[in-house]
């Protein structure tokens, strides 16, 4: 059963889709955060994280992030580890929480960066926020303050922007600055909004 009223919303890593539905959601759009859903399920999970990589990856109760980002974006059978622990449950609470905002009606926005790479979710409306891979690059260098090799392993760790953006009903171009996102929001809000 496809989610009538969803919309998802991906993109690359860094490629700005929090700050996309930032914007949209001024508009009055409800949004699922995947990414805060699985950030709360991992916290529920630090035990299992310690079993499977080692206590040094908790402290205090709560799994070190940081620590766990270096080990599963330089080492593919941590992270497939990591997703096959966390997956399932992240996809169940996005349901569960979709099945609750379907009977509210749409539209809402489910922001899930892995849509694509986990192709598990029955929502047929996909926005893909875009930014070039070198773009993605220097805003992610910038923000989480890595070197030009980590970023290259996140990257390399998700399936290329260009390929996702093919894939999209609507694309939100953010390869330029913060006004043009906020036009591109909008654009695509009208769209969203227009196309019911
Ligand atoms: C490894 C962790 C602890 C690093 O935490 P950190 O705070 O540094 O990053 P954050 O959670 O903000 O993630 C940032 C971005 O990394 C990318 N990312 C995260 N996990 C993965 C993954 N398994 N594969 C590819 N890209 C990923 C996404 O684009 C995400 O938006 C965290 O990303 C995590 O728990 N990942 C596994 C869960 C998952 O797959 N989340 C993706 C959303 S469903
Ligand atoms: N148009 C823009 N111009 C300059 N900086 C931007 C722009 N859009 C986003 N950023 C910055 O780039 C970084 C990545 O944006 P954001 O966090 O929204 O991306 P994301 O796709 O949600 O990332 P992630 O996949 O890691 O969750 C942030 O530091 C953000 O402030």
């Amino acid at each position: 059963m496809a989610f009538k009223h969803a919309v998802a919303l991906t993109g690359g890593i860094a490629s700005g889709k929090s700050t996309a539905c930032n914007l949209l959601k001024l508009y009055g759009l409800r949004i699922i955060d995947a990414d805060a859903i699985a950030r709360q399920i991992l916290d529920d999970e630090a035990d299992a994280v310690a079993e499977l990589f080692g206590d040094e990856y908790v402290a205090d109760g709560k799994v070190d992030r940081k620590r766990l980002g270096q080990l599963i974006f330089s080492d593919k059978e941590a992270r497939k580890q990591l997703e096959v622990l966390l997956h399932p449950k992240i996809r169940e609470e996005i349901v569960r929480q979709s099945e609750v905002q379907d009977r509210l009606g749409g539209p809402y926005i489910v922001d899930i960066p892995l849509f694509f790479e986990t192709g598990s979710y029955p929502i047929e409306k996909v926005i893909v926020v875009y930014a070039p891979r070198e773009t993605q690059k220097k805003r992610l260098i910038e923000r989480e303050g890595l070197g030009e090799e980590e970023a290259e392993a996140r990257l390399n760790a998700q399936i290329d922007i260009e390929e996702k953006r093919k894939k999209a009903t609507w694309v939100i171009d953010n390869s330029q600055n913060l006004k043009h996102l906020q036009r591109e929001t909008e654009r695509i809000f009208n769209q969203i909004t227009n196309s019911r």
